[in-house]
């Protein structure tokens, strides 16, 4: 049974799913410092959260049986990411399901702030009927500056052309095709806060964002601009946007988030008239709730039943398409790393990948996790495909890439070969229809043979009587060959024998097989 807590506010209706599966039991606990998850955590295979628990490294060294951290939501900078890598726990979010509502979010704070309306509402409800201090601006035919050009950004680029209005933007990975598509002109920070009458920033906070929005750029500000931040505290410099409002620059603002949450009593937007705030509720539909998190317990579930997942945040995500492709070499190339790492001896210093015919045209990345994960099992504890990679870099182990378009009598191989400082060995395997996954060689040897059940790896010098004495030595010990593949290079050279035996072979067979005269290795693969 697997266990899942949730450390935030969740939808209920959206983690139904977690509650119906019948593998699955759910503890919602919500508003635990970090001390009480420390205490907690060891019993869980998932955490959810929001954006409230701080999922830091002191929770994670706790979390001894932690697979996966289901972030309901984008934002994931309130988990410490380097150190889930790490441990080879997956952080997952869900980045589309709060969009519309923290654009429509965006949107409304833009007019509040045009038109006055939460300071309006406040005088009336206390009985002022002031019609002359709120006299606003139009949104048509002003320009919009948008900062971050993502999900978020593009809906609200899109809403913002409806009301007239130009747009303007800056993202780092919006193309020229793309802008045009959307209507809206690419700038620099800079132009955009030279021209803009609105700014709106729509990035994740990153050591490029953080102040991307500073008294550089307030310096350069029509007077009468308005800022909104929805995105995140601290992309917008808080004091120099104070600054910017007290020498006028700045007519009005629109902030949701704050670089500390919740903002302290005596924070200076909290007095300032010309500042209207919400605590933090771009995300905060019904709709949004129930959308991230579905698909944040749709995720978690796959982790936890080790099936294939999309959204993770620190593992290169892969698209459908791409995985469609390349998901049926995970296992093969996993079990190729695993027999290689158990016929190699000393270190791992280099693993070398070639990837040849059908498998030249597509990105293999994910299929390297998996060997790389094959390769350390057997080494390492606690090896996945989220820590593999790491944890290959951090042991010094380089990984080569070659992909080769020479002809190959297979429509699709892969190559490996394993270095350490004592020895080198390569396998081949390939995957074939009907067939399903086959070895077929071992260093200069063609071999053929299905990686599964008990194998046994014969090295031996070719001489007449070697079959029949390995045959008569495991019959004598009730082990049954279900297939025998030989391999040479030379008539009376080094030749392999490669066995696929119906139960495991208990260590003193293995023993007694290299006592074998002219066997020169035995090796017992588990897979
Ligand atoms: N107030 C709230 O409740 C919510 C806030 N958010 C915040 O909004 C942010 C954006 O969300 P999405 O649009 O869904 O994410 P996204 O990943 O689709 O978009 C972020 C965009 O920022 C761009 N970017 C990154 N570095 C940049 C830089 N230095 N300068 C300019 N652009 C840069 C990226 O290229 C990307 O296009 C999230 O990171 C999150 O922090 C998201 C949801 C709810
Ligand atoms: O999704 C995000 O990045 C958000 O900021 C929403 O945060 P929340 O889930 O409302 O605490």
């Amino acid at each position: 049974m697997f266990k899942v807590l949730v450390s935030d506010p969740i939808s209920d209706q959206g983690i139904q799913l977690l509650y119906d599966a019948p593998d699955v039991e759910v503890v919602k606990q919500t508003g635990l410092s970090e001390d009480e998850l420390v205490a907690i955590i060891g019993d869980y295979d998932a955490l959810l959260v929001r954006s409230q628990t701080r999922v830091t490294e002191k929770i994670m060294n706790a979390a001894s049986k932690l697979k996966a951290i289901g972030r309901a939501g984008v934002g994931v900078d309130n988990i410490d990411l380097e150190a889930a890598t790490k441990r080879g726990i997956v952080v997952i979010n869900a980045p589309d399901g709060n969009t519309i509502a923290t654009c429509e979010h965006t949107f409304a704070m833009m007019m509040s702030v045009a038109r006055f309306i939460p300071q309006a509402y406040k005088k009336t409800v206390e009985g002022v009927w002031d019609r002359k201090t709120f006299v606003g601006v139009e949104l048509r035919n002003k320009t919009l500056g948008i900062v971050g050009m993502g999900r978020i950004g593009t809906e609200v680029a899109k809403r913002a052309k409806v009301f007239g209005m130009e747009v303007i933007g800056y993202d780092p990975f919006l193309t020229e095709e793309r802008a045009e598509k959307i209507g809206v002109q690419l700038k620099t920070v800079n132009e955009i806060a030279a021209q803009a009458d609105f700014i709106t920033v729509h990035t994740p906070l990153t050591k490029e964002t953080r102040h991307i929005i500073g008294p550089d750029q307030f310096a350069l500000m029509k007077p009468g601009i308005r800022i909104i931040n929805c995105a995140r505290g601290g992309i917008i410099d808080e004091q120099a946007l104070v600054a910017a409002i007290d020498k006028g620059i700045v007519a009005g603002a629109a902030f949701d988030v704050f670089t500390q949450e919740p903002p302290e009593a005596d924070h200076p937007f909290l007095q300032n008239p010309k500042i209207i705030v919400t605590p933090h509720l771009g995300a905060s539909t019904i709709e949004a709730q129930e959308n991230v998190a579905i698909d944040v317990s749709d995720e978690v579930l796959h982790i936890l039943r080790d099936e294939p997942f999309k959204n993770a945040v620190n593992m290169p995500s892969v698209p459908a398409n791409v995985l469609n492709k390349v998901q049926p070499y995970f296992e093969l190339g996993e079990k190729i790393g695993r027999i290689l790492s158990q016929i190699t001896q000393g270190a791992v210093q280099e693993i070398v990948i070639g990837y040849s015919s059908s498998l030249i045209d597509v990105d293999t990345s994910p299929i390297t996790r998996h060997i790389v994960k094959g390769v350390l099992t057997d080494r390492l504890d606690g090896v996945n495909i989220v820590n593999a990679m790491h944890l290959a870099k951090t042991r010094d182990i380089h990984i080569s890439i070659q992909k080769s378009s020479s002809q190959t009598a297979f429509t699709n191989l892969l190559t490996v070969t394993l270095k350490t400082k004592q020895e080198q060995k390569t396998l081949a395997g390939t995957l074939v229809a009907e067939y399903g996954e086959r070895i077929v060689r071992i260093d200069g040897y063609s071999v053929d043979f299905a990686p599964q059940g008990n194998v046994l790896l014969v090295s031996h010098n070719d001489k007449p009587g070697m079959i029949g004495r390995v045959g008569t030595l495991l019959g004598n010990q009730d082990i049954n060959i279900a297939t025998m593949h030989v391999g040479r290079q030379v008539i009376g050279g080094a030749a392999i024998m490669v066995l696929t035996i119906d139960k495991p072979a208990e260590i003193n067979v293995v023993t007694e097989l290299e006592k074998l005269p002219e066997i020169v290795t035995v090796r017992e693969l588990s897979l």
